[in-house]
């Protein structure tokens, strides 16, 4: 009150400004972080909202200087945030990837309940993938808090002949319920079809319990369509009839196993989006590529930030922000259609992002 306008922050002006947690990481998760963050600042000054972000350190590097990828409150810093903008996870040569990914990103994943992680597959314009196929739009629903990915199990007898390591995926009723049912409506909104992968025929507890599921929830769902896959026959149905699938449910592993082809056919890693959703909303949500740090090119500036963009924009849908989102895709599709980050190496990470960002201003 009785200040100049000019001193008011945006809150005080009353425009909606979103708290962001910005986790870099490491390798290449640096550059394409910075990336999405120019283009969700952009889109936010065009679309009359606010971004307030703050940036943790959390990371390899992190974990050699303190012991632990994450301070041990991390998880309740992390709270208060109204979503999170994360670049990869990882470091092999320095910390085994066993620690880091158990270290930040699953319980990131478990604590907030972040159980769907939304997945979408499909080309861009003047993208050239692998396949003659090029008419798909596959949104894959990875479960994203139990699972393989339980970390249950343990070792025994360790550095004998006598060694025993088990890993026990945990499928509770509760959780495998609501991710097929998370699956079936985004059915609903989108061509009516789900695949459900098992292995039913390997695995006589766990996926067997999950085809019962499937059929019980379909139920509820009498105007979805659903059929049930063994990933085996899963992983050359993505490569031989991309085109057949619509929402394809899976397991955490299989799900993420699917996601890295689901990703090739799409041209590669580089386009790769997902999102981390917490349904109820009783915590953040967490947005990030589906690639990893790529120490291959760490440091080249030449990583194709265009899923780390499109994970952001899916944040800023999940926010509401439904019009910037939308800006941002468009503002990609203009970038790939004029072949700006269409192939590997073609052009670097800030060539692709200043496409991007001029795309963004041209359309707003
Ligand atoms: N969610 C995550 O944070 C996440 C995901 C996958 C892997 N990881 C971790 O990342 C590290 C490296 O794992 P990896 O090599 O198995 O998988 P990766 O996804 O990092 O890389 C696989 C291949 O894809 C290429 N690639 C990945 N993203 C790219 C991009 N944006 N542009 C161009 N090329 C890209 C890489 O150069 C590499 O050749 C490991 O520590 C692993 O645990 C983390
Ligand atoms: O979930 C995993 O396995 C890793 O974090 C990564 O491979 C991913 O897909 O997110
Ligand atoms: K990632
Ligand atoms: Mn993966």
């Amino acid at each position: 009150m009785g200040q100049g306008v000019g001193l008011l922050t945006q809150t005080e002006r009353n425009v909606k400004t979103y708290e962001l947690a910005l986790i870099p990481g490491d390798g290449i998760g640096v550059d394409v972080t910075s990336a999405a963050m120019a283009v969700v600042e952009t889109a936010a000054a065009r679309h009359g909202f606010g971004i307030n972000s703050q940036q943790f350190d959390w990371s390899c590097a992190h974990y050699l200087e303190t012991g632990a990828m994450m301070p041990e409150d991390g998880i309740e810093t992390l709270r208060r945030f109204d979503a999170i903008l994360l670049g990869a996870v990882g470091w092999p040569q320095t910390v085994p990837d066993s620690v880091s990914l158990h270290g930040l990103l699953l319980p990131i994943r478990k604590a907030f309940t972040q159980y769907a992680n939304i997945r979408p597959h499909r080309l861009l314009p003047g993208v050239q993938g692998p396949l003659k196929a090029d008419a798909f739009d596959i949104l894959c629903i990875r479960e994203n808090t139990e699972g393989e990915y339980s970390g249950a199990g343990g070792r025994v007898h360790q550095g004998t002949l006598n060694e025993v390591a088990t890993e026990v995926a945990i499928f509770t009723r509760a959780g495998v319920e609501r991710i097929l049912r998370f699956a079936f409506d985004q059915a609903r909104s989108r061509r009516g079809h789900v695949t459900s992968v098992t292995k039913s025929n390997a695995q006589k507890h766990s996926m067997v319990f999950w085809d019962e599921m499937t059929r019980l929830v379909a139920q509820d769902y009498p105007d979805v369509t659903v059929d049930m896959m063994h990933i085996d026959a899963m992983a050359a149905r993505m490569v031989m009839a991309p085109e057949s699938l619509d929402v394809v449910v899976a397991s955490n592993l299989f799900g993420d196993i699917l996601t890295d082809l689901g990703a090739a056919i799409q041209g590669g890693l580089g386009f790769a989006a997902s999102a981390n959703i917490c349904p109820d909303r009783s915590g953040p949500s967490m947005f990030e590529p589906v690639h990893g740090s790529a120490p291959d090119i760490a440091g080249k500036g030449i990583a194709n930030p265009i899923a780390a963009i499109w994970s952001a924009a899916m944040m800023l849908d999940h926010l509401g922000e439904t019009a910037a989102a939308q800006a941002i895709l468009s503002a990609i599709e203009a970038a790939t259609a004029k072949g700006i980050g269409t192939r590997p190496g073609s052009h670097s990470t800030d060539d692709i992002t200043t496409a991007i960002l001029a795309a963004l201003k041209d359309n707003a």
